[in-house]
């Protein structure tokens, strides 16, 4: 799949969300990473086909493309098993897919349960389900890990490895950073509009490093000094 001098605004006088932006989405799992507000969803919402270009084109889109977004729209009044029948229905897929995945990401004692009281966990993971159900070609992941328990949390970056491995194309971003230990990752970044591609700390690993409140400053500046990259889960 290939975006080719892609620019793209909401309004014709708003900024620019992206700025000839060329790039061809590599097998495997694409990492995206940027600020608050840089542009990444609305760079999966281009990718996932439900924003056209201002001005540039993409092409090569597979025919099934998964889509999860970042919130997953509980303002349904379907219980989770009636919506995700619909979905199966409108994809004409097999009903088999709902009870596979919701075994996988464990709601399945959910199904019956209404989306608007569905805690943000939850909610997550029918979104998750409703675009893996469709078998993709092409899985868009938009801040899934966002409200997950730590199970999943754990378990997601492996399902997206088996899905990677047997030749579905993964797009994820990310901002807590949990996506980026899985080795073999391709990182791309947006900045002013821009997008550049990463190289990736294949010699790196990530380590989780607890510490009193009150160390937190000193142990930071610590690290910084000794050369290491530092980050604070958000
Ligand atoms: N539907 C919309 N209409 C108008 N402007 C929008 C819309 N969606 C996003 N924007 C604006 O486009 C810019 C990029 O937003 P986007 O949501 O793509 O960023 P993001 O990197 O995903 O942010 P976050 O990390 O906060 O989710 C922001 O300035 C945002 O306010």
């Amino acid at each position: 799949m290939q975006l080719t001098e892609v620019a793209f605004r909401y309004h014709r006088k708003s900024p620019w969300v992206l700025r000839d932006v060329s790039f061809t989405l590599p097998e495997g799992v694409t990492e995206v990473t940027g600020r608050n507000g840089a542009g990444k969803s609305t760079l999966l919402r281009l990718l996932a086909g439900l924003r056209t270009p201002t001005r540039g084109t993409v092409t090569g889109r597979p025919t099934r493309v998964g889509y999860a977004p970042e919130r997953f729209p509980v303002d349904q009044p379907f219980t989770v098993l009636a919506y995700l029948k619909h979905m199966a229905a409108i994809r004409g897929i097999s009903e088999s897919s709902i009870t596979t995945w919701a075994d996988r990401l464990r709601f399945d004692h959910l199904l019956n349960v209404k989306l608007p009281d569905l805690s943000k966990g939850s909610a997550q993971k029918v979104g998750l389900a409703q675009a893996l159900m469709a078998d993709p070609a092409l899985l868009i992941l938009d801040e899934p890990f966002a409200g997950l328990d730590a199970q999943t949390r754990d378990e997601l970056p492996a399902l997206i490895t088996d899905l990677a491995d047997a030749g579905t194309t993964v797009v994820v971003s990310d901002h807590q950073r949990v996506i980026e230990a899985v080795p073999g990752i391709t990182r791309v970044r947006i900045e002013e509009a821009t997008l550049t591609q990463a190289t990736a700390p294949s010699d790196k690993a990530l380590l989780e490093v607890v510490v009193d409140q009150e160390d937190l400053e000193a142990v930071e500046a610590k690290l910084r000094a000794e050369g290491y990259e530092v980050r604070r889960p958000q």
